[in-house]
């Protein structure tokens, strides 16, 4: 029994070592995991550690890190010059604050200097232009010859009797009746002269309005002998009126950083010496008075005036369709004076220019014609009105003391602008053809005795027709100078 008690001592012995040793072992295998994944996540580490170090451990970094040292020197040196040239900033931001005040100080007195000499340049420019236009005659007579068109070709009397001189720019020779009359004018353009080339005779005088002259431009002659056709044109061809308007806005933006213009438009009609506001819609009543201003300039109260801001403006507008049939029509075109923006500046506005482009009644004398009522009344006040004008042109040419301005609406209009130091051209359209002859020669007449210049005897000869209108237009400019100085 005690045997069997040892044994079975033993066997729990044996049983409780055997639980405690199983118990080790599942540790022990516990503690194996850990260990191998602690392994293999290290093998891992170590792999990602070997390539990285592989990477990153280049020759070019090893000698990147060498070069650092003399970097980190070189650095310091920039950055120890650095403050130094901070700390010097200061004064020397001073020295060139002062320096660049100096230059520009300088250069404002050489602007001024060079603004100086340009306003000498445009005086003498505007002094030598006024002795160019000066020498020509400040009021020029131009004869025009109308082509025959292909719509004469089919009446009566087309047979050519004016010639002109393709040696003798001045003058042109009329047959009448078998006698040759040849007149001489200041120029005469032949029936294929073109717009433009007589444009470039008109020029100047556009110019000089610019720079503050008043100037005048008539188109004188019998009704189809192209007035209209001269100072208005046609679409393609534009005559007197636009190219000079076109002429006037490019000078205006030449001079631009100079002088400003404002240009500004107004229109009227005379009609049996009575004067109409065109731009009016009820064509008001108007009346030329005195200014009362005191300056002894006319002026006409309750005009319109209309400003035009450019050439395009201009012909939108037609303000160059004044012209109808049986009227006496006067179109004027201004310039008012705005200041911009500082109007102590201003300059010449004393003389402000002003440009009429005057397209007249036509000259056939149907007074003489048994015409009778309202048109006997039209006829004789044209005629009124352009003897005027003749007379008036003819005393101005002619250096006289009295000048009869007053002697018609017309003139007295245009009394501020035909006086004394203005320029004046009187285009005078003739046809060359054989029925016209008459009112060519009448025509011709008017010219010379407004021209002075005469060869031979004029034949008169008197014939009967059915338009009447009178036409001006005027431009008034003020020229401004602006602050760019
Ligand atoms: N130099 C020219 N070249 C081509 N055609 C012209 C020329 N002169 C005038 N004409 C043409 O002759 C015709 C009559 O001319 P325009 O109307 O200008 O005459 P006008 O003197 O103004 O007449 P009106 O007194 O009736 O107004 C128009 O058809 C015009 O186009």
């Amino acid at each position: 029994a005690g045997v069997l008690w040892q044994i079975a001592a033993y066997e729990r012995e044996i049983g409780t070592l055997q639980a405690e040793l199983l118990k080790e072992i599942s540790h022990l295998e516990e503690k194996k995991d850990e260990a191998v994944r602690a392994a293999s996540s290290l093998a891992e580490f170590l792999f990602m550690v070997n390539n990285f170090t592989k990477w990153v451990w280049s020759p070019g970094l090893q000698r990147r890190l060498n070069a650092l040292p003399p970097t980190l020197r070189s650095m310091k040196t920039d950055y120890a010059s650095l403050r130094s040239q901070v700390r010097s900033f200061s004064e020397f931001y001073g020295a060139s604050i002062k320096e660049i005040s100096a230059a520009i100080t300088e250069m404002s007195e050489a602007n001024k200097d060079l603004l100086e000499k340009y306003r000498k340049e445009v005086a003498l420019r505007r002094k030598y232009h006024e002795q160019l236009v000066e020498l020509k005659g400040n009021i020029r007579v131009l004869c025009r010859v109308k082509p025959v068109l292909k719509e004469d070709q089919d009446e009566e009397g087309q047979a050519v009797v004016v010639t002109t001189d393709v040696h003798n720019e001045s003058a042109l020779t009329v047959l009448n009746k078998g006698k040759a009359k040849t007149f001489e004018l200041d120029k005469v353009f032949h029936p294929q002269a073109t717009q433009e080339e007589v444009f470039q005779e008109i020029e100047p005088l556009i110019t000089s309005c610019i720079d503050g002259y008043h100037v005048c431009i008539f188109a004188y002659g019998q009704t189809g002998s192209g007035k209209t056709y001269t100072m208005e044109g046609t679409v393609e061809n534009p005559g007197i009126n636009q190219r000079a308007l076109k002429h006037l806005f490019h000078e205006i933006e030449e001079r631009k950083d100079m002088w400003t213009y404002t240009v500004t438009v107004s229109s009227m009609e005379i009609y049996n010496e009575v004067l109409r506001d065109l731009l009016s819609k009820d064509g008001e009543k108007l009346d030329i008075k005195m200014n009362p201003d005191g300056t002894g300039q006319l002026h006409v109260p309750g005009l319109r005036i209309m400003e035009v801001k450019s050439f395009h403006t201009q012909k939108q507008n037609h303000i160059w369709d004044a012209d109808e049939p049986a009227q006496l029509s006067l179109a004027f075109f201004w310039s008012l004076v705005l200041p911009p923006l500082l109007s102590t500046l201003i300059l010449w506005v004393s003389a402000p220019g002003k440009l009429n482009l005057v397209d007249l009644a036509g000259s056939e004398r149907v007074w003489k014609s048994g015409a009778e009522g309202e048109r006997l009344k039209e006829a004789q006040n044209i005629n009124r009105s352009l003897l005027a004008l003749g007379d008036v042109i003819q005393a101005l040419r002619g250096h006289q003391t009295h000048i009869p301005f007053r002697n018609s609406r017309l003139t007295y209009l245009l009394q501020d602008s035909l006086g004394k130091g203005n320029k004046t051209a009187m285009v005078v359209q003739v046809s060359s053809l054989e029925r016209n002859s008459g009112e060519t020669l009448c025509s011709l007449k008017f010219a010379q005795r407004v021209c002075k210049v005469e060869l031979g005897p004029a034949a008169r000869k008197l014939e009967s027709s059915s338009h009447y209108y009178l036409c001006l237009a005027a431009i008034l400019l003020f020229p401004i100078e602006i602050a760019s100085q």
